[in-house]
């Protein structure tokens, strides 16, 4: 039975993070998820991995196919996402080789498919409060047990690329005083909500945005990825560690009781509606 309780998205320079796996190639009512879903067992949970940008990095960030990827995981039975992604920041105090847990985001993308509900069930899902507290929580711990410099908040800036941002955007963001910037947060981690899934964002840090330190003038790809690579080590072990304190009853770090509560005209949901709402179930 092909199935999982906890997901993983890898991103720029994260390819793969499983061992003893087994390929699935998952369909989806919106088309092709980035590439075949990793399954494998750690430490007795069952876990997916999805490499966002596909195994051999060739679909680019405004690209992505997010409602697939994001859909697939929900349709194998996974409950929880851990979000993983190489970012800039727009701050001298998170530096290169942090990690930031972000509890908020804003979007700077356009054009994306992000939502699931474009009818019959109109509803109108917030988004105030995105990333799950219990595994933001958990995810602090795990980075902070690996020994490595964790800032607690944040907020991503996600852009919509593949450009980086001109030196004026990076002050505004900078300005604003928000603390990361990256291409992929939006719109995964939102459509995960969408799905009543609890997520998790963790940014390791690759670079000063263009203009934030006075010794980077501007991003470049090449940059971001080799130190991605020399903490990729890191960062696959904070999510294994992860995976492993996730509590067994995933009710607590999934969001799907939150949503039942959330159809745009005011009137609880009917059975139909919930019907149709967890038409993955
Ligand atoms: C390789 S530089 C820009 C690229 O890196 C980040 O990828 P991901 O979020 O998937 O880790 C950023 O969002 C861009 O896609
Ligand atoms: N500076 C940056 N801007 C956008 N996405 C990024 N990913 C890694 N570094 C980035």
């Amino acid at each position: 039975m092909n199935s999982a309780e906890i997901g993983v998205f890898g991103g720029s320079g994260f390819y793969s993070l499983l061992q003893d796996v087994r390929e699935v190639k998952v369909d989806t009512p919106y088309g092709p998820p980035s590439d075949a879903v990793f399954l494998a067992t750690v430490n007795g949970r069952k876990v997916a991995f999805l490499p966002r940008h596909g195994r051999h990095h060739t679909i680019p960030p405004h690209m992505i196919n997010y409602r697939a990827n994001v859909w697939a995981m929900r349709s194998l039975g996974c409950r929880c996402i851990i979000s993983p992604c190489a970012a800039g920041s727009l701050q001298l105090e998170v530096a290169p080789g942090d990690f930031v847990v972000c509890d908020q985001f804003v979007d700077r993308t356009s054009g994306r498919k992000d939502t699931f509900f474009d009818g019959p069930i109109v509803t109108h899902v917030s988004p105030a409060d995105t990333y799950h507290p219990i595994l933001r929580k958990l995810a602090i711990e795990a980075i902070r047990e690996n020994g490595i410099t964790c800032h607690e908040t944040g907020t991503v800036v996600v852009i919509q690329g593949p450009r980086f941002s001109t030196k004026s955007e990076s002050k505004w963001f900078h300005d604003a005083g928000w603390e990361v910037i990256n291409m992929t947060q939006y719109p995964e981690a939102y459509l995960c909500r969408e799905l009543g899934m609890g997520v998790v964002n963790i940014s390791l840090i690759t670079d000063y945005d263009s203009g934030v330190h006075a010794g980077t003038e501007a991003v470049n790809a090449h940059n971001v990825l080799e130190v991605f690579r020399s903490n990729s080590e890191k960062i696959k072990q904070v999510v294994l560690d992860l995976i492993g304190k996730i509590p067994a009853d995933l009710e607590q770090v999934s969001t799907v009781a939150d949503l039942e509560y959330t159809r745009g005209d005011g009137h609880a949901m009917s059975p139909e509606d919930i019907r149709l709402f967890r038409v993955l179930d």
